[in-house]
C-alpha cells in the first residue's frame, strides 16, 4: 500500500530535519486529492497522542540515561471526549502502526525536536496542502501549529535518525551551520553519505581501531558504533565547543565515556598524555587532536587500522595541514600496515577538491574514488556532489 509508505518517508526527513522541498510533496497532493478524508494527513502528523497529553503517558519505555530505547504505547488519553481510555491490546496495535508514520508527535520528535522554525514551516507546509483540497478543516493541524508559534526559538535543536537495525541516532546541534566561529556544530551531508558508506561496507571497521578527524557533533562515528562494531573509535577534532557537543552527543546516544576514558592528545608542553580505560565495546575515545600541532609520536600511540573524516577539505589552508598530518602517519607506523583511509566530500568547489588531488598527488599519497552508492538510508536522494575518496599513504 503506497500510504504507509509514504507516511514512513515524510516521517524520516521530518525527524532528520531534512530539507522541505526534499519531502514526496507531489506524492502527497496525490493521494489528498483520491483520499480527501485527510487520513494520510492525520497518520503524518499523529493524531493519537494530543498534544497537551504528557509524554510519560504515552510511553512505557521511553528514555533511560541518555540512551533512546524502545518506545511502547501504555495507555493514551481522548481530550476530545475528556474522558481516559485505557488502550486495548487492539488499538495498542493500532497505534504503532500509526507511529510508522507520525512525524510533530512522534515520541522521538516530543522529546527530541527539531529546532522550532523548522517545525512551524513544515506544519505550514502541511496546512497549505490540506487547505488546497476539498476536505474538511482538520483542528489538529492548526491547534498544533498554535503550540509551536507559542514556543521560544532556540540555538540548539535535535535530529533524528533511523539505523537499518532500527535503533535510531539522536544528536544534538546547533540551529546556525556557522556558530562559535566553527563549522563543527552541525551535521553535514558529507558525514552521512560517510556512515550510509560505512553501514554497507562494516567489514572494513569490524573489529579494527578507527580514527576520525574532524568528527564534529559525531554523526558518522555514533553510527558506525552502532552498526559496524569497531574495536576501538576514536573520535577527534581540535575546537572546545566542537568537543564538548560531541561528548554529550556521545553520552546522548547510550554511550559511556568516563571522563578517565577521555584520551587528550596533548601537545609536547602539556606533558604525558591520559591512558583510556577498557570499559565496554566498542572503546570510545575523544580526543583532542590538531592536525596541525600534532606529533608523529602521538600519532604512532593512537595505532589506526582505519582512517576517516567527512566534509574536512573545504578550504586551502585546512588541506595543507590535513595533508601534512596525513604524510606523518604515513612516515611513522613503526612497521605497521597503513591505516585505511577514507575521506567524503561535498564538492561545493570544484577548484578546492583538484586543489586536495594535486597536493596529495605531490607528496606521493596515491588516491582512488570509491564508487557512488544509492543513499537511501539516510540523505534519501541522489547527491552528485558528495563522493568518497581512499587514500593510500
Ligand atoms: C565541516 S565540519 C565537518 C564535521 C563533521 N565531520 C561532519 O561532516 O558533519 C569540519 C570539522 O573539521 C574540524 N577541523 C577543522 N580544522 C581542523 C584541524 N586543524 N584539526 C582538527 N579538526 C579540524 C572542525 O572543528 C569541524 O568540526
Amino acid at each position: 500500500m503506497a500510504q504507509p509508505e509514504l507516511g514512513l518517508r515524510f516521517q524520516r526527513r521530518f525527524l532528520a530535519a531534512r530539507q522541505l522541498r526534499s519531502f514526496p510533496w507531489p506524492e502527497l497532493e496525490q493521494n489528498l486529492r483520491t483520499a480527501p478524508d485527510s487520513a494520510l494527513l492525520v497518520d503524518i502528523l499523529h493524531k493519537q497522542v494530543s498534544r497537551a497529553a504528557p509524554a510519560s503517558l504515552t510511553l512505557e519505555k521511553e528514555v533511560t540515561q541518555g540512551t533512546v530505547g524502545v518506545h511502547r504505547p501504555v495507555r493514551c488519553l481522548n481530550f476530545a471526549r475528556g474522558q481516559e481510555i485505557a488502550t486495548t491490546a487492539a488499538n495498542q496495535k493500532n497505534r504503532e502502526e500509526k507511529s510508522k508514520a507520525e512525524t510533530i508527535l512522534h515520541p522521538l520528535c516530543v522529546k527530541y525536536p527539531p529546532s522550532t522554525k523548522y517545525r512551524r514551516c513544515f506544519l505550514t507546509e502541511l496546512i497549505k496542502k490540506h487547505e488546497s483540497t476539498a476536505a474538511e478543516p482538520l483542528d489538529e493541524l492548526y491547534d498544533t501549529l498554535a503550540d509551536i508559534l507559542n514556543e521560544e526559538e532556540s540555538t540548539h535543536c535535535y535530529k533524528n535518525y533511523f539505523l537499518p537495525t532500527g535503533e535510531s541516532v539522536t544528536l544534538s546541534e546547533s540551529v546556525a551551520i556557522i556558530s562559535g566561529g566553527t563549522t563543527g556544530l552541525v551535521t553535514w551531508d558529507a558525514a552521512l553519505h560517510l556512515a550510509e558508506w560505512a553501514i554497507e561496507n562494516s567489514a572494513v571497521f569490524s573489529n579494527r581501531t578507527v580514527l576520525e578527524l574532524g568528527s564534529g557533533i559525531g554523526f558518522t562515528g555514533i553510527a558506525i558504533c552502532k552498526t559496524c562494531n569497531p574495536k576501538t573509535y576514536i573520535f577527534s577534532d581540535y575546537h572546545p565547543c566542537v568537543l564538548k557537543q560531541l561528548t554529550e552527543n556521545i553520552r546522548l546516544n547510550g554511550f559511556v565515556l568516563e571522563p578517565e576514558t577521555t584520551c587528550r592528545i596533548q601537545t609536547e608542553s602539556q606533558g604525558q598524555e591520559a591512558e583510556a580505560t577498557d570499559y565496554q565495546k566498542p572503546k570510545l575515545i575523544v580526543a583532542e587532536l590538531d592536525w596541525g600541532s600534532v606529533t608523529e609520536k602521538q600519532l604512532l600511540d593512537l595505532q589506526p587500522d582505519v582512517i576517516v573524516a567527512a566534509d574536512v577539505v573545504y578550504d586551502p589552508e585546512i588541506i595543507l595541514a590535513l595533508i601534512g598530518m596525513l604524510q606523518k602517519l604515513s612516515t611513522f607506523r613503526a612497521g605497521r600496515k597503513p591505516p585505511e583511509v577514507y575521506i567524503a566530500f561535498t564538492i561545493r568547489n570544484p577548484d578546492t577538491y583538484h586543489l586536495f588531488q594535486d597536493e596529495l598527488d605531490k607528496v606521493g599519497i596515491g588516491w582512488q574514488i570509491i564508487p557512488a552508492h544509492s543513499n537511501s538510508i539516510f540523505l534519501y536522494d541522489v547527491q552528485p556532489n558528495v563522493t568518497i575518496l581512499q587514500l593510500f599513504i
